[in-house]
């Protein structure tokens, strides 16, 4: 159960990619941005409990010039435009646009803020005032998790329908769809935390 302290808000770390929007490799372009199925109601619910609403991204298609900052700006905008209409106020983005072997010139670093690295996660704990003892994390891949466990999230969701990457993963719960999402928090948080 996930109670929170009074050393800060609770919140939930979301991954971008298989997570909100629909896992389309390096996905950019506002017509390829296709909202996963259920996470709408996973995130109002959460919001309800008054968990704060954070994306944690890896962008490494910026950094290997598939497309820019203002192209990832733009999708960004358009992503929480729509998560306003639907009642969901994120309450941060993050993001990594770097890579340590595929960056280009300034884009080509080690980033403690590229995922498996908790970077993005440690810095929202510090501007957002974020209890990470109190706090989940929620990814499509096994980077997503060792983010979360070394950032010292105690509940990391896995959403995977691959039987190998579910049974190596650390995480502490395993979903094969973003739809389960909801149960998964209704279970978490049943204490009334
Ligand atoms: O929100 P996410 O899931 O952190 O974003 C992942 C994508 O940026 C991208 O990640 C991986 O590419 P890199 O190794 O970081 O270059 C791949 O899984 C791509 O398919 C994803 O689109
Ligand atoms: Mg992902
Ligand atoms: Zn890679």
């Amino acid at each position: 159960m996930i109670n929170a302290t009074a050393a800060g808000s609770k919140a939930v770390f979301l991954d971008r990619d298989g997570i909100i929007n629909v896992e389309k490799h390096y996905c950019y372009r506002i017509n390829d941005f296709e909202f996963t199925d259920g996470i709408f109601e996973a995130l109002r619910y959460m919001q309800s409990l008054r968990y704060k609403l954070v994306v944690v991204t890896n962008q490494a298609g910026i950094g290997r010039g598939y497309y820019t900052e203002a192209d990832f700006m733009r999708v960004t905008r358009f992503m929480l435009d729509r998560l306003g209409r639907e009642g969901i106020r994120m309450d941060r983005v993050y993001y990594s646009p770097f890579h340590p072997v595929h960056g280009i010139g300034y884009y080509r670093k080690n980033s403690p803020c590229r995922k498996p690295n908790p970077g993005m996660i440690v810095q929202a704990a510090q501007e957002l005032h974020i209890d990470l003892s109190a706090s989940m994390m929620v990814g499509d891949k096994e980077t997503d998790i060792e983010a979360g466990i070394r950032a010292g999230i105690p509940v990391n969701v896995l959403v995977t329908n691959e039987a190998a990457a579910a049974a190596q993963s650390k995480a502490s719960v395993i979903v094969p769809q973003v739809k389960d999402l909801l149960a998964v928090f209704k279970a978490m948080t049943a204490s009334g935390a």
